[in-house]
């Protein structure tokens, strides 16, 4: 659905130029919503601005729905650019016109008909629940419902594809989860597939399937997002996990306690359940668990349980126990003291 091969994009510098994306791959099946995280210079807004060709990649392949877009020269991209919609952080709205001009409006310019015009606006407005507000302007609205508006103006040329260009970003985190909502909800209802840009986690947590992480122009990690928050591989990944859920002891802390066991992160997915687990580990091998830290995190296709545990014995017990817990599902990993 969305395809991008290979793309970079160099941007032209005094002295060395800028690589803002190296490469990157990605791909986004109908229906599914994907996100790319990555902190401030990563590339994200060049990344998401090269898949409707606000930016010409420098190289590297965009595919919209199996047709070749990167190939398609400027004065004949309107049509595939009307399949894919776009919101931003900054709502970028008309400010002279009302709520229903704004979205009105980009419609009359390409050439919709008056009735239809006005069927879709009313449409719109009233999924992204401003049915009341046709007549206001934007300075009378709050972020939120500017966003909303955005959000209408977008489904109003009823695309196949919604970009999102930090679209929560300046928004507090109760009106983030409002227009995170939003997103979910016409995502399911029009099986809009969509494609965001975030440096928050939360974003990624609570509404997309797939996520890539962006760092120096690169894709340096990507995978389920289940996949991704319970067995992160990057520091990156790790960074920004620490965002969400505590999940850091202090260095001195897990030296102290490695030098009688091992101080484990163990993540678990499903079904299983941490409890009886340990009770089981303590049964089996000469080990003492002892629960640190714990927390849940909800995502949208899944919840992850992860406990910091120390576990107290003989280094051969410690291992085997891990081993045992590794072989019923629990992804482990070891926390680092200070060296
Ligand atoms: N038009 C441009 N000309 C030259 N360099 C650019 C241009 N646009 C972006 N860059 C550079 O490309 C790199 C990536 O920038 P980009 O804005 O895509 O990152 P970002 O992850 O979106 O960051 P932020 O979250 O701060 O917007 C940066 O080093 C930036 O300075």
């Amino acid at each position: 659905m969305i395809v991008l091969e290979n793309v970079s994009k160099v941007f032209p510098a005094k002295n060395n130029e800028v690589i803002a994306v190296d490469k990157a791959n990605i791909h986004v099946k109908k229906g599914e919503i994907h996100g790319v995280i990555g902190y401030s210079g990563a590339g994200k807004s060049t990344l998401i601005r090269c898949v409707n060709l606000l930016e010409r990649p420098t190289s590297g392949k965009i595919y919209i729905n199996g047709e070749e877009i990167t190939s398609i020269p400027p004065h004949k991209l309107d049509n595939a650019r009307r399949k894919i919609g776009m919101i931003f952080q900054g709502f970028n709205l008309l400010k002279t016109a009302t709520v229903y001009d704004n979205i009105a409006i980009p419609l009359k310019l390409i050439g919709i008909d008056k009735a239809e015009v006005k069927a879709r606006t009313e449409k719109y407005l009233e999924i992204v629940g401003l049915a009341d507000k046709h007549q206001s302007y934007p300075s009378q609205l709050s972020g939120g419902q500017k966003q909303r508006v955005a959000i209408a103006r977008a489904l109003a040329q009823e695309p196949e594809i919604l970009l999102s260009d930090e679209a929560t970003s300046a928004l507090d985190p109760e009106t983030t989860e409002s227009i995170l909502d939003l997103l979910l909800k016409i995502n399911e209802e029009f099986g809009i597939t969509i494609l965001l840009i975030t440096h928050e986690m939360n974003v990624i947590q609570k509404i997309c399937d797939y996520v890539y992480v962006l760092e120096s122009g690169k894709i340096v990690e990507h995978g389920t997002t289940i996949d991704l928050f319970s067995n992160p591989q990057k520091p990156t990944t790790t960074k920004f996990l620490g965002t969400i859920a505590q999940r850091n002891l202090s260095p001195s802390l897990i030296s102290q306690l490695n030098l009688t066991g091992s101080v484990q992160r163990l993540t678990f997915t499903g079904d299983i359940a941490g409890e009886p687990l340990l009770a089981e580990m303590s049964k089996r091998f000469a080990v003492v668990p002892n629960i640190l830290a714990a927390n849940i995190i909800e995502l949208k296709n899944g919840v992850i349980g992860n406990l910091v545990v120390h576990v107290a014995g003989e280094k051969e017990e410690v291992e085997n126990a891990l081993l045992f817990i590794h072989e019923q599902g629990v992804g482990t990993e070891e926390l680092e003291g200070q060296n």
